[in-house]
């Protein structure tokens, strides 16, 4: 059959990536996680000293934006793995800081526009799953399938939570659901690419609906598309 390419974007901690993974893993397409793309420039930005949690050098990044690398490599257990330059960075980016970095390099256009040009030419072949806030609006605006999750802010803030602490990150609650509601403010109200949910996605508000449903629901809504562009 004929590959496509699905988009899945929205709001952070909503299982985007959970759905993706599933998606990709039952079709034999490759997932794609362009969140951790952003983040691995928030870290690359903070190692070198020209982000700080309240300042961005962005002279100084926009100079050395073509030397950042990203790639994807499957580890032994099956999890997909970040590299940035030939170096796992996996666990540093999935902090609460790194994912707060994101969000704010994520609003120049010149990070952007590079990360763009690297997800379009990634998408190519086609059989691409990849997960975002601006898939189905700008990177891939012809992906034949485009998801919009959404979930209240306090159930993604406990999954987000339940998460990191199984992984050992000290965090609390409160401080999860802060950075929650503070990325959704800013990703959906940047002059650049916000987060909008494309006219022709299909939405799922996923509060009250497993992993296992979420994923039977995308599997029909794939098998509907496909049917319709056989
Ligand atoms: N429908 C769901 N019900 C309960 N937990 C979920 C559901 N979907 C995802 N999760 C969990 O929520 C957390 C965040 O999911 P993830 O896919 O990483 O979100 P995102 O990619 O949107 O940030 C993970 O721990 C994941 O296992
Ligand atoms: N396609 C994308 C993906 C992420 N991002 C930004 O990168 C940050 C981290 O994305 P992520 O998908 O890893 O975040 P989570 O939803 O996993 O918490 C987001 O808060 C967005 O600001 C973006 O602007 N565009």
């Amino acid at each position: 059959m004929k590959k496509i390419n699905i988009a899945v974007d929205g709001f952070s901690s909503c299982g985007k990536s959970t759905i993706a993974k599933g998606l990709a893993k039952e079709l034999g397409y490759t997932y794609i996680d362009s969140g951790a793309m952003y983040r691995a420039v928030a870290l690359f930005a903070y190692r070198n000293g020209w982000m700080t949690d309240t300042t961005i050098d962005e002279a100084a990044l926009q100079k050395h934006i073509s030397e950042i690398v990203i790639s994807f490599e499957t580890a032994p257990t099956g999890q997909q793995e970040t590299y940035l330059n030939g170096e796992n960075v996996e666990r540093e980016i999935r902090s609460l800081e790194i994912g707060n970095g994101a969000s704010r390099v994520s609003t120049l256009g010149f990070v952007r526009k590079e990360l763009v040009r690297q997800q379009q030419a990634m998408g190519k072949k086609k059989g691409v799953v990849m997960d975002g806030r601006d898939i189905g609006t700008v990177v891939f605006p012809d992906a034949e399938l485009k998801i919009f999750l959404t979930a209240s802010p306090e159930v993604r803030a406990r999954r987000r939570f339940e998460e990191l602490q199984a992984k050992g990150t000290p965090v609390s609650y409160e401080e999860t659901l802060a950075n929650v509601i503070e990325r959704d403010e800013r990703d959906t109200t940047r002059s650049e690419s916000p987060l909008r949910k494309a006219p022709d996605a299909i939405e799922l508000d996923n509060s009250n609906v497993t992993i296992t449903e979420q994923l039977q629901w995308a599997m029909d809504m794939f098998n509907k598309i496909t049917t319709q562009h056989e």
